[in-house]
């Protein structure tokens, strides 16, 4: 079952694994005939109402592997409003052709003629709200002719996501649909026929450029919309907190809070004008903090905990008692990762161990990269948690999806690395589910790792990582 959010990702990712977007249509439009040699016998009449986007251009394949069939292709709309090359490209190999097509331009000069077969190719999961014309009159014709209707990857009009129409939708005998089922084609009274296409497995393992479409933000979205993260850290360590919450400002968060120890205030908003620093007594968390923090971090949209926290005792207390406590969004990262496997909690976390600190919270590793994916998502399913376990391969799993980050290199073993991620991940779960903002975070973090490494060849710094960021973020080429 695959969203279309996560289609267009896929899509995406298989295009950078070298698997062209022509290549899927190609390969579409090949299924799309086979499904249509079930249902009409060689010979028979088929026409194909093709829209002008990809779903069209699938049916406009297809088009050419049905050789045996009296073919006739109906375009809604004039060839120069075809909206993507890939489709257009198809058009024009028809023209070239000269297969038998028509231009609808004008909805009620549509004439579908009889035919043995309908081929829907109107609309597939870029469909907008109700049908506009001339797919309205066209889909109205379909669903009055008594032709078997073949609906391509969805019926025109319905959402794959839902189910729903909003309004008109082709009634369709059988659906192929391509990849994976869809969520909304299972309420429908058809066939679903799934079609293998050919994008690569690694396109969903592995993150890539197509993952960052998740963050294609509202344009309407104002500030303090995207984002005000809260850092608790420092203590024995005070560059940690402040990297952490640099970081989240660079993932794109509004706002960067750091709670501290009074004692090291100072020194943590020494490192940047950009941060919101805001001490606690004495110089580490303790229990007696936990009231306060809790309250403060209930207006934030996310909390990044434990970033130079340190292991003293009443700290850690502090942290059992946070995160017992807590019920919003929180990345935990360092010595406060010790202490998730103990709590019982209604936070929603992201953990971000390296492979001994999962150790330490009771989880095995493995040097083999599958055989550690296993093992992260058993124990991402035990705690009920989303786990990022850093590695050459960052393994992330929320106990059933499992995605694995390759991006990085060996220069980004330097301390505080795994702050910038950690902050990077808050800024992120603040505006993604836990599983696509871990999963983003390590793939542009490894990509700002890996534009630092171009910039200094050795010698990179975690501070290199911060202003590279947002590159990582776009998917910048190298
Ligand atoms: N993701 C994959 O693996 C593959 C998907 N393929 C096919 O591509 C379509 C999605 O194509 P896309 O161009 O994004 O959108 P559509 O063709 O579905 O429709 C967009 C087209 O329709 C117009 N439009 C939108 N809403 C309406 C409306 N309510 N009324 C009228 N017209 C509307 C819009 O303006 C555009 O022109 C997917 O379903 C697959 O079939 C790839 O080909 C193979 C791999
Ligand atoms: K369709």
């Amino acid at each position: 079952m695959i969203t279309s959010r996560r289609m267009a990702a896929v899509d995406l990712n298989a295009e950078a694994l070298g698997v062209p977007r022509k290549q899927l249509m190609e390969s579409s439009g090949n299924a799309v005939a086979r499904a249509c040699r079930d249902l009409a016998d060689p010979g028979a009449s088929v026409a194909i109402v093709a829209g002008r986007g990809n779903n069209g251009g699938d049916a406009l394949v297809a088009a050419r592997f049905l050789t045996a069939y009296d073919v006739t292709v109906h375009l809604l709309g004039r060839p120069e409003t075809i909206s993507t090359d890939i489709a257009r490209e198809n058009w024009d190999a028809l023209v070239a052709g000269e297969a038998d097509r028509r231009t609808v331009t004008d909805s009620t000069a549509f004439d579908l003629g009889d035919p043995d077969l309908v081929v829907d190719a109107m609309l597939g999961t870029g469909v907008t709200g109700a049908l506009r014309e001339p797919e309205a009159t066209a889909a109205r014709a379909v669903n009055e002719s008594s032709a078997a209707v073949l609906a391509v990857d969805v019926p025109s009009g319905v959402d794959a996501d839902t189910g729903d129409a909003a309004g008109l939708a082709v009634d369709a005998d059988r659906v192929v649909t391509f990849h994976d089922d869809k969520p909304g084609l299972g309420d429908l009274d058809c066939e679903v026929v799934v079609a293998d296409i050919g994008i690569p497995e690694a396109a969903k393992l592995f993150t890539g450029p197509g993952d960052l479409l998740a963050l294609d933000r509202d344009p309407k979205s104002h500030k303090g919309d995207h984002g005000d993260v809260l850092v608790v850290g420092g203590g024995p360590y005070t560059g940690a907190p402040a990297l952490a919450a640099q970081s989240a400002l660079r993932a794109g968060a509004d706002l960067a809070r750091v709670a501290c120890p009074e004692a090291v205030a100072r020194e943590v908003q020494g490192y940047s004008e950009n941060l919101i620093v805001r001490g606690f007594s004495g110089d580490r968390l303790a229990p007696d903090h936990v009231p306060d923090l809790l309250d403060f971090a209930a207006d934030r949209d996310a909390v990044v905990f434990g970033p130079g926290l340190g292991d003293a005792d009443e700290s850690l207390a502090a942290v059992r008692e946070f995160l017992a406590a807590y019920d919003g969004t929180a990345v935990v990262d360092a010595d406060a990762l010790q202490i998730v496997p103990e709590v019982d909690t209604e936070a929603t976390l992201i953990c971000t161990p390296h492979q001994g600190e999962l150790q330490t919270m009771g989880g095995e590793t493995d040097a083999d990269w599958e055989a550690r994916s296993d093992l992260v998502r058993g124990f991402a399913a035990d705690l009920g948690h989303t786990l990022l376990v850093k590695g050459a391969y960052d393994v992330v799993s929320d106990g059933d999806a499992v995605r694995v980050n390759r991006t990085g290199n060996p220069g980004m073993t330097v301390g505080g690395t795994g702050d910038v991620l950690a902050g990077a991940a808050g800024a992120l779960a603040a505006v993604l589910p836990p599983l696509d903002a871990a999963a983003v975070a390590a793939y542009a973090n490894g990509r700002a790792g890996d534009l630092a490494a171009e910039a200094f060849g050795g010698g990179l710094v975690a501070t290199d990582l911060l202003e590279r960021l947002p590159a990582g973020l776009r998917g910048d080429e190298e």
